[in-house]
């Protein structure tokens, strides 16, 4: 019974965004309704805890301090429809093996996090959309209202929220249930990828690095080391905390601590459109103590990242916050440096992590919501540059991806062309790298991080 109150009392503890402009909040029409529907998730257990958010925030430290690489991916949106476990266990295979080339390219350990079991609610650039002469509210994640193109669907609708939960609940159930098993040993792994190389025209380039696996398998197993029990399961959740009328019920306070988390997922970020300092959204993430990204598209100034820092991590911890940059190929190089420089030059100890997918979206000839897998690459290597340069670290990825064969950004090792974006288009917003394209970033990436890799010091002269 004390646990429950204390529960609660996380909501009240975190009510101080709701007086404030809430950017994207869904026009919800029955007031009633959303209460009704706040109360019940006031109630509902919480989906992750504590001491697992706990757990992450160290682990997120090592990548802000330049001892481990982060890798957070999964859809854009996820849908009601594909939380299967299938769906899910194809993601969470695909992430594994991009972070086995990606550990033995950097040396360092990967910490996987899902865009995964929350990413139901989607921030637009327009409220309204056409077609054909009819214009309806724009679809904002199967949270807030329906994908088909029809006045009904698209009125937002609360109990969306409710269903929103038990979809994430189910999700987590499927990811815990697949890591505690343990069944994605690194030989296992491996050997997946090699069925992937087999089968890639680029499988010359991919060739060195799986090499340097195989013996690094060879030599773990000689010295009696077993990389099949080898523990790489560990896998956290994370979503854009977007809609404060379900993360706000959903924070709880552990009685034992006082401390505030979000209960909604390990990791929550602020997007591109909601980062207003004087907005809800800064605010609450300002109360609650999960891990925390912010993401930073090109408006974004020295400034802006220092009254950012100032609001979510004045105590200056590493892995509490993480920035998630998001400026396109052909501004990375020019706009991050200094944004990086003044953050270093004032004692700040937050991440950098990359998403170079929302700074190169196009619009293919067709009109489908494209990228180019050309475009993605050169934006990482830019990043990953960058920081080169000024003696910083570079944190890792962060993408939009799937595990099923979709068919909806252009090139990659099987070379993607416009026409191909007919045949298995199924993103219900922004078009995501399918396994392979996946595969293909986290081995050309490793191609070059292979090459900056620190020596391990020699014995001394
Ligand atoms: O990640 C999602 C999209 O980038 C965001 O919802 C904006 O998309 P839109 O420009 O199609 O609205
Ligand atoms: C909406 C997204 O990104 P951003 O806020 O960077 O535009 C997203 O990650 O899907
Ligand atoms: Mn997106």
């Amino acid at each position: 019974m004390d646990t429950l109150k204390s529960e609660t009392s996380g909501v009240a503890l975190v009510n101080t965004w709701s007086g404030l402009p809430a950017a994207q909040r869904p026009d919800w029409p029955d007031p009633a309704a959303l209460h009704r529907v706040t109360e019940e998730l006031a109630g509902a257990p919480p989906l992750v805890f504590a001491d697992e958010c706990d757990r992450l925030r160290d682990r997120l430290a090592a990548v802000a301090r330049g001892e481990a690489l982060l890798l957070q991916g999964g859809d854009c949106a996820e849908t009601f429809a594909q939380a299967s476990a299938d769906s899910v266990h194809r993601k969470l295979t695909t992430m594994m093996q991009m972070a086995a080339v990606l550990t033995y390219a950097a040396s360092v350990p990967v910490v996987k996090v899902g865009r995964l079991a929350g990413q139901y609610a989607k921030p637009r650039s327009q409220p309204v959309e056409t077609r054909d002469g009819v214009t309806l509210p724009t679809y904002r994640g199967d949270a807030v209202n329906g994908f088909d193109f029809t006045a009904e669907a698209r009125v937002p609708d609360p109990e969306r929220l409710l269903r929103m939960y038990r979809a994430s609940s189910s999700t987590l159930n499927a990811v815990r249930a697949f890591t505690a098993r343990g069944h994605a040993g690194l030989s296992q792994v491996h050997e997946w990828n090699r069925d992937f190389i087999a089968g890639s025209p680029l499988r010359g380039t991919y060739e060195t690095i799986a090499a340097g696996i195989d013996r690094a398998l060879h030599f773990m197993r000689a010295t009696g080391a077993r990389p099949d029990h080898f523990d790489d399961a560990e896998f956290y959740v994370s979503h854009e905390g977007l809609l404060l009328d379900y993360e706000g019920p959903l924070t709880r306070r552990d009685p034992r601590t006082g401390r505030v988390h979000a209960a909604s997922g390990h990791m929550l970020w602020i997007g591109e459109r909601t980062r207003d300092l004087d907005g809800a959204h800064v605010e609450y993430f300002s109360r609650i103590d999960n891990p925390i990204g912010v993401k930073l598209g090109p408006t974004a100034t020295p400034d802006t990242v220092l009254r950012l820092i100032d609001r979510l991590d004045p105590d200056g911890e590493p892995g509490r916050l993480t920035f998630v940059v998001r400026l396109g190929a052909d501004r990375v190089r020019d706009v991050l440096p200094d944004l990086v420089e003044k953050a270093t030059a004032s004692g700040a100890r937050v991440a950098w992590v990359c998403d170079p997918m929302h700074g190169n979206t196009m619009e293919a000839p067709s009109g489908h919501k494209t990228r180019r897998f050309d475009d993605i690459l050169a934006e990482v290597r830019g990043f990953f540059e960058v920081h080169r340069a000024l003696g910083t670290h570079a944190g890792g990825i962060h993408v939009e991806l799937t595990g099923d064969d979709v068919t909806e950004c252009v090139g990659g090792g099987h070379d993607l062309g416009f026409p191909d974006l007919f045949d298995r288009y199924e993103s219900a917003c922004d078009p995501r790298l399918n396994r392979g394209q996946s595969l293909d970033l986290a081995f050309l990436v490793a191609e070059f991080l292979h090459g900056d890799r620190p020596v391990p010091d020699g014995p001394a002269a």
